[in-house]
């Protein structure tokens, strides 16, 4: 039986005079998923938000909730409905004035009648779930930019909400930075399991965290589905918007993104005689990096993985980032050998890493390595069916385990 979506757009029409902004558009939001909506400027992202939060009101359709038209709903279910909805924006929107703890208390001040005391304690637990323990009373000026993300998403979450709704959070930011607020929003998304619908310009970038994808053109959806999907089809805006964002390379890794990479696999092998080979990378427990040393320092990680296997590969293939914590690089002329060479050497260089360094987390305690697997390529193979047999036949190229129990470190924000 198909699942009842959280929210559901059936048939919202929005025009601001004869301006029709939507038309008849109809969208699914189901309950903890990431749902990514994607659209050029001004194409009416943040007025489809606005009717999410009962901001706008459709001219024709509906907008429900748990199967309920808000328009059937009593003032007082609405108002319920809108207490569990949250916001996180670009810029944080902390005020400066305010400790962390005061900016993180400010929605429970506003809409509860909690106690001082248990304002407090709700405010210092959701601080220590968010690694914030040591900056109650700092103020927002004196932490860093990865610490402030996570204070604007603390003051999201205090009041528990079901839904959080973040409005394109990770612009104007370095590539390394948007992928790690990304992998933080991922993170605390699967943690406290709230729905998560973001407004993004960043793809690839948001291809990693996203469930789910809808891709607003000309007043309607022209796709909803899964990233592999959007990836995958065939319209001249999904190309347009490709090579409008520059996103033929992946913004972190340098690496070609799947899309390009998969054309040309498809291209490379349907001459060729030679059978090739494909490689997995696989970052193993990335998670516990992001969790004791930092979203950031585990951005490094795939970084500078994607780095060495480009400078190892050089001209005998090519490369992309296949998932958050993969990469998938193919030999078009070389054989497995040749491969496990390319591993080996790839190992090699791992081992010089910073990252894969004791000294470079004195006070942590975690463990993660990076392995390698090598399938020989196949004519008209799937590409996810190689990658597959590759992975299992993975190995150790280089781990690090740090067994110090010491607290997370602020090295990497
Ligand atoms: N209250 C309003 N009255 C009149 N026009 C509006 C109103 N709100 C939005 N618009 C118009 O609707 C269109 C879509 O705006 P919207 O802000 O939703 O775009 P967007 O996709 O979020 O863009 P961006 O990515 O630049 O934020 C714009 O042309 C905007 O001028």
């Amino acid at each position: 039986m198909a699942r009842e979506p959280l929210i559901e757009f059936r048939g919202v029409t929005k025009a601001f005079g004869e301006r029709v902004i939507l038309d008849k558009v109809d969208l699914c939001i189901y309950e903890r998923q990431v749902t990514t909506i994607i659209g050029k400027s001004g194409v009416g992202k943040s007025v489809l938000l606005k009717h999410i939060i009962g901001l706008l009101t459709p001219d024709e359709g509906e907008v429900l909730f748990r199967g309920k038209a808000l328009s059937a709903m009593s003032g007082e279910e609405r108002r319920a409905v809108k207490r569990q909805f949250s916001y996180m924006f670009q810029h944080n929107a902390l005020f400066d004035s305010m400790t962390n703890f005061e900016n993180i208390a400010l929605p429970l001040r506003e809409k509860t009648r909690m106690s001082e005391t248990e304002i407090r304690e709700k405010v210092m637990a959701k601080m220590s779930q968010l690694e914030l323990a040591e900056v109650p009373d700092k103020y927002p000026s004196q932490i860093s930019g990865g610490m402030a993300k996570r204070v604007a998403l603390a003051r999201a979450l205090i009041t528990d909400p079901a839904i959080v709704l973040f409005d394109e959070p990770t612009t104007g930011l370095d590539p390394i930075r948007k992928n790690a607020v990304l992998s933080m929003i991922a993170h605390y998304q699967k943690r406290f399991g709230f729905t998560a619908v973001l407004v993004s310009h960043d793809i690839p970038d948001v291809f990693y965290i996203s469930n789910r994808i809808a891709t607003l053109y000309e007043r309607k959806f022209i796709f909803e589905g899964s990233p592999l999907d959007l990836e995958q089809l065939d319209h001249p805006v999904v190309e347009e918007f490709a090579n409008s964002l520059q996103s033929l390379k992946d913004e972190l890794t340098g690496l070609d993104t799947r899309r390009r990479f998969e054309r040309r696999y498809l291209r490379g092998f349907a001459g060729s005689k030679s059978q090739g080979a494909i490689i997995v990378f696989r970052i193993e427990n990335l998670g516990s990096v992001e969790e004791h040393v930092g979203h950031i320092a585990a951005q490094h990680v795939i970084q500078s993985l994607a780095s060495i296997v480009d400078r190892t590969v050089g001209g005998a293939g090519y490369s992309a980032r296949f998932s958050t914590d993969e990469i998938l690089t193919v030999l078009p002329e070389n054989g497995v050998r040749e491969a496990e060479n390319i591993c080996k050497e790839v190992g090699r260089e791992l081992k010089k890493l910073d990252v894969l360094q004791h000294k470079s987390y004195p006070r942590n305690c975690f463990n993660f390595s990076i392995h390698a697997g090598v399938v020989p390529g196949r004519q008209g193979a799937d590409l996810k069916e190689l990658a597959a047999g590759a992975l299992a036949r993975q190995r150790v190229l280089a781990q690090l385990e740090c067994q110090n129990p010491e607290r997370r470190s602020d090295i990497a924000q």
